[in-house]
């Protein structure tokens, strides 16, 4: 078993130590696709890391809590990541669609809030807007473009499987823009995917919420793509609360701009589980 990788800054080295000094105050969080999740093309098709929910299972239980924020729905992460019933991941936390849902692993139910109206009507005119935007020599560009209905919560627009990901990403950006505007909505960019969400609710706030209320003296967040920014923010503006830190960057050759606010780098899902098996094993699982 390889020895836990040493943070590349001195507050990540410090986030570092206050969780192997004090486990049972800290949480790790973790984002699901692309960092607990090698990215697919097919959304659908995404499951966990094979070696993820043993090494999970194996951290768990030594340390205060683990929580997955995820702009999936919850009961989907949960799914993909095959969480339910694990024995260690009994008091696991999902907070999906960037927490305004939750999950439980000791009662299996998801909470959710109401939904936003925006969506459904905004999805009512995608196929149109896609039709439009890929009119004249753009069509090319997004053939094979495709939306994720996520349960009326939200809606995706994915570009990955386009014939041009990046020139349809692109392409797509501002109108879709102007449409969540028009219907009260967010736009978040992601890896290839453009997705529109109720305002009001980010991966920061969620993991704030989270840490506040289970009392955390140290957080491990680890993500990949631009939707794990806000959580970045928040685990630097805790640390100035006395909540130690480390930020860890799954890394990909598509997203700069995590691994440049990192304290370490590690090789995509591989790497995070490699860590996590790490830090199980440093704490003497
Ligand atoms: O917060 P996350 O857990 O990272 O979820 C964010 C989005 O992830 C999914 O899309 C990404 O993964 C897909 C499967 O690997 C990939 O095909 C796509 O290109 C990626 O952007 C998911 O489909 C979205 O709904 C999530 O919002």
């Amino acid at each position: 078993m390889a020895a836990t990788p040493e943070p590349r800054t001195p507050r990540g080295r410090a986030g570092l130590e206050a969780l192997l000094a004090a486990p049972e105050r800290a949480v790790v969080a973790l984002d699901f696709d692309g960092t607990l999740a090698p990215i697919v093309a097919r959304p659908e098709d995404a499951r966990a890391h094979p070696g993820a929910v043993a090494a999970l299972a194996r951290l768990a239980p030594r340390i205060g809590s683990v929580v997955v924020i995820t702009g999936r729905p919850a009961e989907v992460a949960v799914r993909y990541g095959g969480f339910a019933g694990v024995p260690g991941l009994d008091r696991m936390t999902v907070l999906g669609h960037y927490g305004a849902e939750r999950w439980e692993a000791s009662t299996g139910t998801v909470s959710a809030p109401p939904l936003h109206p925006g969506v459904r009507a905004a999805r009512d005119e995608l196929p149109a807007l896609l039709e439009g935007a890929g009119s004249g020599p753009a069509a090319a560009d997004l053939a094979g473009v495709h939306v994720e209905d996520k349960g009326g919560r939200a809606v995706a627009v994915h570009t990955r499987r386009a014939a041009r990901p990046q020139a349809a990403f692109d392409l797509l950006h501002a109108p879709l823009r102007e449409l969540a505007d028009r219907h009260g909505l967010h736009l978040e960019p992601g890896r290839m995917v453009l997705e529109l969400r109720p305002p009001g609710m980010d991966k920061g706030i969620a993991l704030a919420g989270y840490l506040r209320e289970s009392g955390a003296g140290s957080v491990l967040y680890a993500g990949d793509d631009l939707g794990d920014l806000a959580a970045f923010d928040a685990v630097e503006e805790l640390r100035g609360e006395g909540i130690a830190g480390l930020l860890v960057c799954s890394g990909s050759e598509e997203v700069a701009e995590l691994a440049a606010r990192a304290d370490l780098v590690v090789d995509g899902p591989e790497g995070v589980v490699g860590l996590l098996d790490s830090l199980a094993t440093a704490l003497g699982a």
